[in-house]
């Protein structure tokens, strides 16, 4: 199901574990930072709403999406949490190098998944146009980082 035919803010917040004694690390990109802090809202917001404390939400802040895995794995070295949130805007200019920042980006977050025992998010948009940015960061389209912060807590109570 594409993203246009579901609404990335809507959750049944019965269904979603309560987190409050939950301690997320929550990792930026500054590049197009408008929408990565839109992201960064969602994602803050959806998490207290499930009970999360404004103490145990941890932001970093990261150049760039492609440094989004160091930038992760050293906040699950430094810091005791139980999910991470690297949250990041890529956007597609006139080169190939939009295709090598998502992937590498994709890649790195899912190897952390492997070889780390925390649970990293992927809420890194891939998008055309800033327009398609803005409808996923709050926009039409609901919010990407809402999405990953359910997804947050549902990986970080996974097998307890
Ligand atoms: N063009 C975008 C970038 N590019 C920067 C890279 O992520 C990286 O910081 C640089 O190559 C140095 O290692 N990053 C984004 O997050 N979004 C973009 O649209
Ligand atoms: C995703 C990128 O790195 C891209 O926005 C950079 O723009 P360009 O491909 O025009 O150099």
């Amino acid at each position: 199901m594409a993203t246009i035919n579901k609404n990335l803010s809507v959750y049944d917040k019965a269904t979603i574990p309560n987190a409050n004694k939950l301690r997320f690390g929550i990792v930026v990109s500054e590049w197009n930072s408008e929408i990565t802090e839109g992201l960064y809202s969602g994602a803050v917001e959806a998490l207290k709403d499930c009970g999360a404390t404004e103490n145990n939400i941890i932001r970093w802040n990261v150049p760039g999406s492609f440094e989004l895995t160091f930038g992760a794995k050293k906040m699950i070295e430094t810091l005791k949490l139980n999910a991470v949130i690297a949250i990041g805007s890529v956007i597609q200019g006139e080169t190939k190098h939009f295709d090598f920042v998502c992937d590498a980006t994709a890649q790195g977050i899912k190897d952390l998944n492997v070889i780390m025992n925390v649970p990293v998010i992927f809420c890194v948009l891939t998008d055309n146009n800033i327009q398609q940015s803005r409808d996923r960061s709050g926009g039409k389209h609901g919010n990407k980082g809402t999405e990953a912060a359910i997804a947050a807590i549902k990986m970080a109570v996974l097998g307890k």
